[in-house]
């Protein structure tokens, strides 16, 4: 029986513009994404039975074909065509809804490893054509670099190198719907794009480019999100900003020992996620 274990870690965004509405209902962005080692654990068992079974145990995140990852592994069954199936674990350590990809990361891992398991050989560019149709930010897990992203998040280029940096994550845990966010954001008809640097020095550079259209949604919806990036840049962050569609906020630090103290000041409310963790 074929095994792998995988790790899929989450992103976050240190801009996010969003330029046109489309007519298919997605919208048209420019983003930067980086990964950070916050990472789900993925177990995937090839079987002999062509059953496929994903389990994952964690209140609101779906069994079986709810789940992304279980949509990942059955279109990679069907274009194998060899009557096998599988069994699959997800450990979920990346908050669930949060604006962190975690469910886009499971999918991509899952892609990868059931490409190397079937030795089906598909290059990352046929993996990302099929990501895409899972999620937007699917084909960003399989590209792995720091990545400039268009389109609805499909074309990526690869971003000068970023200085290394501690991240501070903390989600309030209140509910925000992807779709309704996007939904909800007044667009402007000719959105000036700020031009980006040709590469980083430091941590503070990377900060300067900090920016995300969305949370003029989610802000005054849920202002505690903006007294968490408040407190964040109070306890030294470099940078703080609402990763994706959010709740999550994150903070950028050079330094190691801040980032912990920042964490802890920020984690005395309690049902609120935290960790410390670094850029990939
Ligand atoms: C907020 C981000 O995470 C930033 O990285 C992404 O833009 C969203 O990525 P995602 O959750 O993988 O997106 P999907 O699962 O494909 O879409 C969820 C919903 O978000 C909206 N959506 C998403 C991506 C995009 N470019 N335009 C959109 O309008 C759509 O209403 C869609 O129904
Ligand atoms: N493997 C999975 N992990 C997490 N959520 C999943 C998974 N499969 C399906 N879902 C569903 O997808 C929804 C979005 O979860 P996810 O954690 O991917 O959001 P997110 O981090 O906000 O994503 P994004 O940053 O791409 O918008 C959840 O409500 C959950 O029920």
């Amino acid at each position: 029986m074929k095994h792998l274990s995988l790790q899929a870690p989450a992103k976050v965004n240190y801009l996010l513009d969003v330029i046109r509405r489309r007519t298919d209902g997605y919208h048209d962005l420019r983003m930067i994404m980086q990964r950070v080692n916050l990472c789900d654990e993925i177990s995937i068992i090839l079987q002999d039975k062509p059953d496929l079974n994903v389990t994952c145990g964690r209140q609101g995140v779906p069994d079986g074909p709810g789940n992304i990852a279980w949509k990942a592994a059955r279109t990679m069954l069907d274009l194998a065509e060899t009557g096998k199936g599988a069994a699959i674990s997800i450990t979920k350590k990346i908050p669930v809804a949060a604006g962190l990809g975690g469910g886009s990361s499971d999918a991509a891992s899952v892609l990868m490893g059931m490409n190397e398991l079937l030795g089906l050989h598909l290059s990352d560019e046929q993996l990302m054509q099929i990501g895409v149709k899972l999620g937007a930010d699917v084909p960003f897990f399989i590209f792995k670099n720091t990545a400039l992203a268009e389109g609805i998040g499909e074309q990526l280029r690869t971003m000068p190198t970023m200085p290394p940096a501690w991240v501070v994550l903390i989600n309030p845990g209140v509910h925000v719907s992807t779709a309704w966010v996007y939904r909800s954001l007044q667009l402007t008809n000719e959105k000036k794009l700020a031009k980006l640097p040709k590469f980083f020095d430091d941590v503070n550079s990377v900060c300067g480019i900090f920016s995300n259209d969305l949370e003029e949604v989610t802000i005054p919806a849920f202002p505690v999100i903006g007294e968490i990036k408040n407190k964040m840049l109070e306890l030294g962050a470099s940078g703080a900003m609402m990763s994706g569609s959010g709740p999550t906020v994150f903070g950028l630090f050079s330094d190691k020992d801040k980032a912990e103290k920042a964490q802890q000041a920020l984690s005395d409310n309690s049902g609120w996620f935290s960790a410390v963790v670094e850029t990939l």
